[in-house]
């Protein structure tokens, strides 16, 4: 058996998915035309060649610009719809999907827009693909908090199909702590919490958004290696991180895959996972970045069913469902 049908057959999750990271340049294409949107672009193959970033905020901007497309109801079906296609096909059997409410939101279009579209396609890949998937409502943290408030506000007839909330975007000069008392609210609420740090931003942030905001998960985290002491709390506490090689290698996080930290935090006994972030932007689903790390770092199948078996445990799965996942990768073949 190859590698790559090993990657392809395990049963794993996806914990760190942005759906408008999803959005494919055919896609993206399809709906300028549909809502006679122009776009700075003459094709579908200038939209790819664009995707060559310096940094994280180089991303944004193209990332932003590019959801500006997404209009109606069924924009937002199609384009959570052909996610949970492509992980029925990478044998993704769960996903926890983080949704940004303030790009929509912004301009003009409302929850009562996004929202169906994603649990109509999320309702249709649980009854045709048998996958299960919950939705991460994230924070824009370069907005004030006053507006972060206002989208948990806003988000209030959709509580019960919220599992989690989060914070993304430009992380550097926007620490957790601006958003201290949202997430504090959150949480009242019986919401998980997970924030992005470590990402660009320093390791300090990672405890931040530990102490602060009392996060269940870091989204990346790649930076913590820089704090020895929080090294030895993420170990201890078994804080999971939601590591996105082709998202570091993109964003120029590393410079080269083979100097990627994830296996060395693996052996240093920390919950990482693998994931996409934003797939279309940076050159792979799932199995990529599962491919992209055999390739560059040589990781065996016993890594890899590590890695794929921490999905399930760093998952907010109920306890019995993450077992049974969890043996399901140990006899995959
Ligand atoms: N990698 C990332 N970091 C921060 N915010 C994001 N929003 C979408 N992708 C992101
Ligand atoms: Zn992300």
């Amino acid at each position: 058996m190859s590698l790559s049908s090993i990657i392809k057959n395990i049963p794993k999750a996806e914990l760190h998915l942005h759906i408008e990271g999803s959005l494919t340049p055919e896609l993206m294409w399809r709906l300028a035309e549909k809502h006679s949107v122009s776009l700075p672009y003459a094709s579908v193959e200038e939209i790819e060649a664009a995707y060559n970033f310096k940094d994280l905020q180089s991303f944004l901007d193209l990332y932003y610009a590019g959801a500006g497309v997404l209009r109606d109801e069924d924009d937002f079906f199609i384009l959570m719809w052909e996610y949970l296609t492509r992980c029925a096909e990478e044998n993704i059997v769960h996903t926890e999907i983080m949704f940004d409410p303030q790009t929509h939101t912004e301009r003009g279009i409302g929850f009562d827009v996004f929202m169906p579209g994603f649990l109509r396609a999320i309702q249709k890949a649980e009854t045709e693909y048998g996958i299960s998937s919950y939705l991460i409502m994230s924070f824009l943290r370069h907005l004030p908090e006053s507006e972060a408030y206002q989208t948990l506000e806003a988000a209030k007839p959709y509580y019960q199909h919220i599992k989690a909330v989060g914070l993304d975007s430009s992380e550097l000069g926007h620490p957790p702590s601006k958003f201290e008392r949202v997430f504090k609210k959150a949480k009242s609420l019986g919401f998980k919490i997970v924030a992005h740090a470590g990402e660009e931003g320093p390791a300090s942030y990672i405890w931040e958004a530990i102490e602060l905001l009392d996060v269940d998960r870091i989204d990346h985290g790649v930076r913590c290696q820089e704090d020895q002491a929080l090294m030895a709390y993420l170990k201890e506490k078994q804080i999971p991180l939601t590591v996105c090689p082709l998202s570091n290698l993109k964003l120029c996080v590393i410079d080269d895959m083979k100097e990627h930290n994830i296996v060395q935090l693996l052996d240093a006994g920390l919950l990482v996972t693998v994931n996409s972030d934003d797939p279309t932007y940076f050159g792979g689903f799932l199995n990529e970045n599962f491919e992209a790390l055999h390739t560059a770092l040589n990781i065996d199948e016993s890594t890899i069913r590590a890695l794929a078996a921490n999905s399930f445990r760093a998952s907010f799965l109920p306890a019995e469902r993450k077992k049974a996942l969890i043996e399901q990768v140990e006899i995959a073949i």
